[in-house]
């Protein structure tokens, strides 16, 4: 007799810093996506590939949802909405601290709008105390329908396991989409890109972060099974540059050593990573520069 398998895509969707790339690599059980304490940090889709039974929970994270303002933050916003479009389930993920802030109440409209199916996800349930999570869901789903609800945590796994299941019980029938042993399809090379823009969202200050932008040039594999990195760190200010490199470049140093380290344990091979940093003013505006990180131009 053949198995029954089951195979669907559940999208993540919330506010800025409710927790979703931590949901995300926890549930994967593997590191996919960016994690930082700043928001905004996930600008493009990462697709988690999840084997549970017989089900293959296919993960898509989004980026934060905000008021758009630059042209990068217009596409960031259209990506998290495209990320969920096709999806069987969407996890509206919820920070049980921070509650129903006015993003939580524009995201609520806007699947109240669509009628997805949805599923409630209150998430750093470490932080609060019990009680205050049903009056929190009671004023959500005053607002929106949702299928199920789970309180979870993130940070310490608590809850995830539920959810897992349910997912994984939920998805439609079918065969997979992909090769049960991929964890991600996020390519190698925006990988690299990503893991240096989280070392300089660590490793900077204030707003450096927030005006830069990584980008692979090249990246090519090697006889002897390594592989030769190229990334080129764009900076908008001349100032963020100086930053960036530091005194006698010990920091541009520090970011690559680190980042190095993460792929060489990521691609399981030894990596030459070699960072360069160019000014470009108005590097978020660009077309190009949009559609390297990932994203798709839009008006
Ligand atoms: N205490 C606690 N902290 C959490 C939990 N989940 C996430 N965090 C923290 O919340 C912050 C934001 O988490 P992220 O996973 O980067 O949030 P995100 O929603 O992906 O953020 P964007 O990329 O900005 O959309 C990080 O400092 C996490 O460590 C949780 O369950 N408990």
């Amino acid at each position: 007799m053949t198995q029954i398998t089951r195979c669907g895509f559940a999208a993540l969707v919330g506010a800025p810093n409710a927790g979703k790339s931590t949901l995300l690599n926890r549930m994967a059980g593997a590191k996919l996506s960016i994690v930082s304490p700043k928001a905004q940090t996930t600008r493009f889709r990462v697709l988690g590939i999840l084997m549970r039974g017989a089900s293959q929970i296919l993960l898509v994270d989004t980026p934060g949802i905000f008021k758009p303002r630059r042209k990068l933050d217009r596409a960031m916003v259209a990506a998290a909405w495209n990320g969920s479009d096709d999806a069987d389930v969407t996890l509206l993920l919820v920070d049980s601290r921070s509650g129903l802030t006015e993003a939580v109440q524009e995201i609520i409209d806007r699947l109240a709008q669509t009628g997805r199916t949805t599923w409630l996800v209150l998430n750093k349930t470490d932080l609060v105390p019990a009680s205050a999570l049903l009056p929190l869901t009671a004023a959500i789903t005053e607002k929106l329908p949702v299928e199920h609800v789970f309180m979870v945590s993130a940070r310490t796994g608590g809850g995830v396991e539920d959810l897992l299941d349910k997912l994984a019980s939920s998805l439609p029938e079918g065969p997979y989409l992909y090769p049960e042993d991929d964890l991600t399809d996020l390519p190698d090379r925006l990988l690299a890109a990503e893991l240096v823009r989280e070392q300089i969202f660590m490793q900077t200050h204030e707003e450096v972060p927030y005006g830069t932008t990584a980008e692979t040039e090249s990246f090519q594999e090697r006889p002897d099974g390594s592989v030769r990195i190229e990334v080129t760190i764009y900076v908008g200010r001349t100032g963020h540059k100086a930053i960036l490199i530091g005194n006698g470049g010990q920091k541009i140093k520090q970011i690559g050593e680190r980042a190095r380290k993460q792929l060489a344990s990521l691609l399981e091979r030894p990596c030459h990573l070699f960072l360069n940093v160019k000014e470009r003013s108005g590097w978020d505006e660009e077309r190009a520069r949009l559609r390297a990180i990932g994203l798709d131009d839009v008006p």
